[in-house]
């Protein structure tokens, strides 16, 4: 069960302290994760070079590695942010893009589990392959169902001793011994490419303010799922879904964004 007067607490936390989120994400979602990240009320930046993503980190309150477009340097960066990380007991979140689609993807993953990360954000495709070594998805995008894989992801948490954000048309958070689930949210989400990787970066930034990582984990969604909900009311499609989400998530009340773990 996840309370309302949490999900109040890390939203009301995430806007009084704001965060710095050290984000290594994809090209594909740097803008849109920056902008979601500067709406919720935390501070983003993009630091990826392993010249300097080490030395970034020690002054994060929590640290993003996302694979989407990998390429060696950007291991590096990213192995250079979590070992500083872990070092310091920052909270850092593993965004596995398309884990199961090639080898460069999965022997990443392998060096970046090693550091033991906070959470892993993923969709339903990408924890069951971390979880089981199959499922190799359709790429960036899931072709699994969060409820099938629901109990391959509380091993998952449980054996890498971590918590596991699974989302889908419902989220399931887990840390192998406590699972809660969200509702909510627009069935166009989908269709926003890098709304994943942008609720991985507020994962981040809400474990950066509340110290528990399943409750910091599911807040995040649970705002996340509250901001797309009272944008889609009145989007068109896909662009306006987009840009309105920036706008509810922006005037989000702290009710608001409690209502949906209510439910
Ligand atoms: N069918 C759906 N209906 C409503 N929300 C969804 C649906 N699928 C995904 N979402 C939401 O979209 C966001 C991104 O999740 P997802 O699409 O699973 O990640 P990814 O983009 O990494 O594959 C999450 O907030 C999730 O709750
Ligand atoms: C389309 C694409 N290609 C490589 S990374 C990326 C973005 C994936 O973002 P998300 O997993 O949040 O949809
Ligand atoms: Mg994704």
């Amino acid at each position: 069960m996840l309370e309302p007067s949490t999900v109040a607490h890390v939203h009301t936390r995430l806007r009084e302290t704001s965060p710095l989120v050290q984000v290594i994400t994809n090209y594909v979602s740097m803008d849109i994760a920056a902008n979601l990240l500067n709406a919720a009320g935390a501070s983003p930046a993009m630091v990826h070079d392993a010249h300097e993503s080490g030395e970034f980190a020690r002054i994060a309150g929590a640290v993003v590695a996302n694979i989407g477009t990998l390429s060696d340097p950007w291991v590096d960066g990213m192995l250079a942010a979590v070992a500083q990380a872990e070092a310091d007991g920052t909270p850092w979140i593993l965004d596995p893009v398309a884990v199961g689609a090639t080898t460069f993807r999965r022997d990443t993953v392998d060096r970046l589990l090693e550091h033991n990360p906070a959470v892993i954000r993923g969709n339903a495709s990408e924890i069951l392959a971390i979880a089981t070594s199959a499922g190799a998805g359709r790429g960036v995008d899931a072709d699994a169902a969060v409820e099938d894989v629901r109990s391959d992801a509380e091993a998952l948490a449980s054996k890498l001793g971590t918590v596991v954000a699974m989302t889908g048309a419902t989220d399931l958070v887990t840390d192998g011994t406590r699972s809660v689930t969200i509702t909510g949210g627009d069935p166009r989400a989908p269709m926003i490419t890098a709304l994943g990787c942008s609720a991985s970066a507020l994962v981040a930034a809400c474990c950066a303010v509340h110290d528990d990582a399943l409750e910091a984990s599911a807040s995040a969604l649970a705002i996340l799922s509250a901001a797309v909900e009272k944008a889609g009311e009145k989007a068109e499609g896909p662009g306006s879904l987009r840009w309105r989400l920036l706008d509810a998530l922006s005037t989000l009340s702290a009710d608001e964004a409690a209502a949906v773990a209510a439910r």
